[in-house]
Parts: structure tokens; sequence; C-alpha cells
């Protein structure tokens, strides 16, 4: 696997402060973390003092993907790849990696705009991260779950994935398309056991930047359950039913968050075995249920 071990953080502009509070704590269950601005929000996962930020904002957006590699070396390594595919990357000052409790990083902007950031270092909160319900997530050295971003060029994007930051290729799903378009896919791509970190796909209807869904994982299949039943009594626009994936193997849900795109809910995913794994196709997202509502 490439220098890239996990996805660390994501830190997203809000313009509804108050709304995310209720969403990440009452409904969905994130632990309330406490970090270095005080109107900022910390969701917390696992021992991490936070994985999603959401910062106050003008707007709702995504102001960072953060990838996480294993020490100075690895960013050092990353960062010249980066530069050699011509992307100039900064690299975060003193104070913007204290922000982001890690030691160093630095950030660009990733084929399709994604603002993205690579890092080493993170502090660890060792006290038990206490969720509202008592759940408990799948992170750790997995990552903190998936993310999905629009692309506008499927084709540069992937190449920039896969050969310049070493993401492993984890199979596509063939998008409904006309013709002259030639085969048009959603590209899942991982840098870890877990299935995918990330996935690519093409939503020219999104201004970037821009997140279609990130996904984050409980221990157990229940607590989708009971997320899912306070999601239903809370009101909130459920963008997809339940249902399994299949190429992770997920059970989740989608809910659509206050920022405007969606949270994956899940449980139960495939962890990879890359000495045997091929990239395959998937003919179908889901072996049931999955009824998208788009609305
Ligand atoms: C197919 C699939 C497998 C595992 C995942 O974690 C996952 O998010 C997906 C994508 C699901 C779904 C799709 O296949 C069709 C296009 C969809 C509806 C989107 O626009 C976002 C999610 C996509
Ligand atoms: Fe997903």
């Amino acid at each position: 696997m490439g220098d890239i071990r996990a996805l660390g953080y994501v830190r997203v502009r809000a313009t509804d402060m108050q709304a995310w509070r209720t969403f990440a704590f009452d409904t969905i269950g994130f632990a309330e973390g406490r970090g270095p601005q005080e109107d900022a929000l910390y969701l917390r996962l696992d021992e991490r003092p936070a994985r999603i930020v959401i910062l106050p904002g003008q707007e709702d957006r995504v102001e960072a993907v953060g990838w996480e590699v294993r020490d100075h070396l690895a960013l050092r390594r990353v960062q010249t790849a980066v530069e050699s595919a011509g992307l100039a990357p900064k690299a975060l000052t003193e104070q913007e990696a204290d922000l982001r409790r890690v030691e160093a990083g630095f950030a660009f902007e990733a084929p399709g705009g994604t603002p993205t950031e690579v890092f080493h270092g993170p502090a660890l909160d060792h006290t038990p991260p206490a969720t509202r319900y008592g759940s408990r997530f799948v992170a750790g050295e997995l990552g903190l779950g998936h993310v999905v971003v629009p692309v506008a060029d499927l084709g540069g994007a992937y190449d920039f994935y896969a050969e310049t930051l070493g993401f492993l290729p984890r199979g596509g799903f063939r998008l409904p398309a006309p013709p002259e378009y030639g085969p048009v896919r959603i590209r899942f791509m991982g840098v870890n056991p877990r299935h995918h970190s990330l996935a690519i796909m093409p939503a020219p209807e999104l201004k970037a930047p821009a997140l279609v869904h990130i996904m984050v994982e409980f221990e157990t299949l229940d607590e989708v359950g009971r997320a899912l039943d306070r999601v239903g009594a809370a009101g909130y626009h459920l963008s997809s039913t339940l249902g399994r994936h299949t190429n992770d193997k997920m059970v989740s849900f989608y809910v659509r968050t206050p920022g405007g795109w969606d949270l994956e809910v899940g449980s139960d995913g495939l962890l990879v075995e890359e000495a045997h794994y091929t990239a395959e196709e998937i003919t179908a997202d889901s072996y049931w249920g999955h009824a998208w509502d788009f609305s």
C-alpha cells in the first residue's frame, strides 16, 4: 500500500451550527469533543479529539478532507509526489497544525476541486468517547469511514488518487449514462482494509468544493437501527432506506445533514484481504434495500 494510511478527518463549514449540534449529538449520537476553537463543533468517534469538525461559515462547504500518513518521512514523500503532479501543496503553518491537533501537514486542491490535506502525528484524547446513546464506532486505524466526492474529470481524478497518492482501486459501479459519454463509473478506492475510504463520482450538479456523503460505521447493526429510529422521529430527510451494499457488504442508511450532503450510517463493513483481492465491478449497488429518494 502507499503512504496514505487512513481517512483522518473532515472539516466542514456550516451556516447553521445549532442544527448541526442537534443532528450530530442528539440524533446520530457522536461524542462531543473539545478543541481549540470555541465556536466549532468537534464530533468524536474514537481516541482522536475529533474526526469531523464543524466550523461556522458563510456557506455550507467542505473545508478539508484530511488523509493520514505514518510519519514525517511519509509526509515528505507524499508532498514531493503532489508537487511533481503540479498541484502546489502548501505546508500547514504551526498554528494551522495546532488547530487540527496534528504535528504537521500540507494542503492542496485535489482534482475535482476537493480541498485536501495530508498530515501526520495526530494528538490523541484518552478520555473515553462518551457518545450520547452509548454507541461505539469502527474507526481507529481503519480511519473515520469514507468520503464520496464529486469530480468533473473522472479519469484525471482516478489517475491522481491511484498514481500520485497511491490509493488502491477497489472496484467500480457503472452508472446509467448516454452512450456518447462512454462508460461512467463510480470508482471506489482504499488505503487500508476498509473496502473504500474514498469514492469519486460524476456529479456535475454539485458545485465544488462539495461532498456527496461521509460514511461512519457503528460496531453493531442494532446501533444503526436505533440511529435510524432517531432520524425518523426527528423528521430528517432519509436519502436512502436501509440496505446492504454489494461491494463492502455494509448495511447502511443515508440521511441528509444540515449541510445538504448525506451522512451514511452503517455497520458490518467488509475488511479486504489485500493479498487476494482483485478490483471488481458491481452491477447493483445493493443486495436489498437502499431505496433512493433524490427529492
Ligand atoms: C454502490 C455503493 C457501495 C458502497 C457505498 O458506500 C456507496 O456509497 C455506494 C454508492 C451508492 C449510490 C449509488 O450507487 C448510485 C449513485 C448514488 C445514489 C449517489 O449519487 C450517492 C450514493 C450513490
Ligand atoms: Fe458510501
